[in-house]
């Protein structure tokens, strides 16, 4: 079962209005006195879930390095994809199948910011290899915002294999890169898509790298080596949205 703690006034807000029904239980900081919180502890109630009081040390300690705000819900989120079910999701996406690959993403926040964004772009899903990544905890999950809940994550052992069996099934691998000949501008992104980013430190692998049919770079005038992997992540999901036509 993969049930996790979800903490501070916004993802907890986030997760009653769009999935009150995988919410377990709420904990309320004793004596919280921020009147969002109040607001939240009634609405759960309202919705028929339990509401507990609990102690400041324990809200902290389930929250790890998050900021919980006073409201902590026990959540039982959607199970991450395997190979097969990403594949699954790919095939049903069809032609609009858009998929956002983190080749070692390792900072919680970014993971988060990537996954909001993803989510915001209506992503099919988006894929992290299992090791020597950032995993779904508590700080990526209040970075996203909302967005872990509402975009599935599939977690892979071999991101290079899953890219060629991506591409087996007609999708197309853009990978970013700040070296790349041609811009984000000057690259296709219609039809069934993957699109690739490389980790903070060291970018795309080099197998990673060379699984991609195309590589693109993000055009910068300014003196910067490079974006931050979120940022990088928010402008070319949205170009890709951009070329596909959709503008809602
Ligand atoms: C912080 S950057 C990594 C920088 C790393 N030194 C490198 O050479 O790739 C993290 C990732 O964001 C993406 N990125 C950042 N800036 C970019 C740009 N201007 N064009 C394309 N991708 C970019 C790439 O996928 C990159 O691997």
């Amino acid at each position: 079962m993969n049930v996790h703690w979800i903490v501070g006034v916004h993802p907890v807000a986030g997760a009653l209005d769009n999935d009150p029904a995988r919410v377990r239980e709420v904990l309320v900081e004793q004596g919280a006195r921020n009147a969002r919180v109040q607001q939240l502890a009634e609405r759960a109630r309202t919705l028929g879930i339990p509401v507990h009081t609990r102690a400041r040390e324990q809200l902290d300690r389930l929250a790890g390095n998050a900021r919980h705000q006073g409201i902590a819900i026990h959540y039982e989120a959607p199970p991450t994809l395997d190979e097969a079910a990403l594949e699954a999701a790919v095939d049903a996406a069809g032609q609009g199948a858009l998929v956002l690959v983190l080749d070692g993403v390792t900072d919680p926040h970014n993971l988060g910011a990537c996954l909001r964004s993803a989510a915001a772009a209506a992503a099919t899903a988006v894929v992290v290899p299992k090791d020597r990544a950032a995993g779904l905890t508590p700080v990526a999950r209040r970075a996203s915002a909302g967005g872990a809940e509402r975009v599935p994550l599939a977690t892979v052992t071999n991101l290079a294999r899953t890219l060629r069996e991506l591409k087996q099934r007609g999708v197309w691998i853009t990978g970013l890169a700040g070296d790349a000949p041609r811009t984000i501008y000057e690259t296709d992104f219609t039809g069934p898509l993957a699109l690739v980013l490389g980790s903070e430190g060291e970018g795309m692998r080099r197998l990673t790298r060379e699984a991609c049919d195309f590589l693109a770079r993000i055009p910068m005038p300014g003196a910067m080596e490079s974006l931050n992997v979120s940022v990088a992540t928010g402008v070319v999901l949205f170009e890709a949205l951009r070329q596909r036509g959709v503008a809602r």
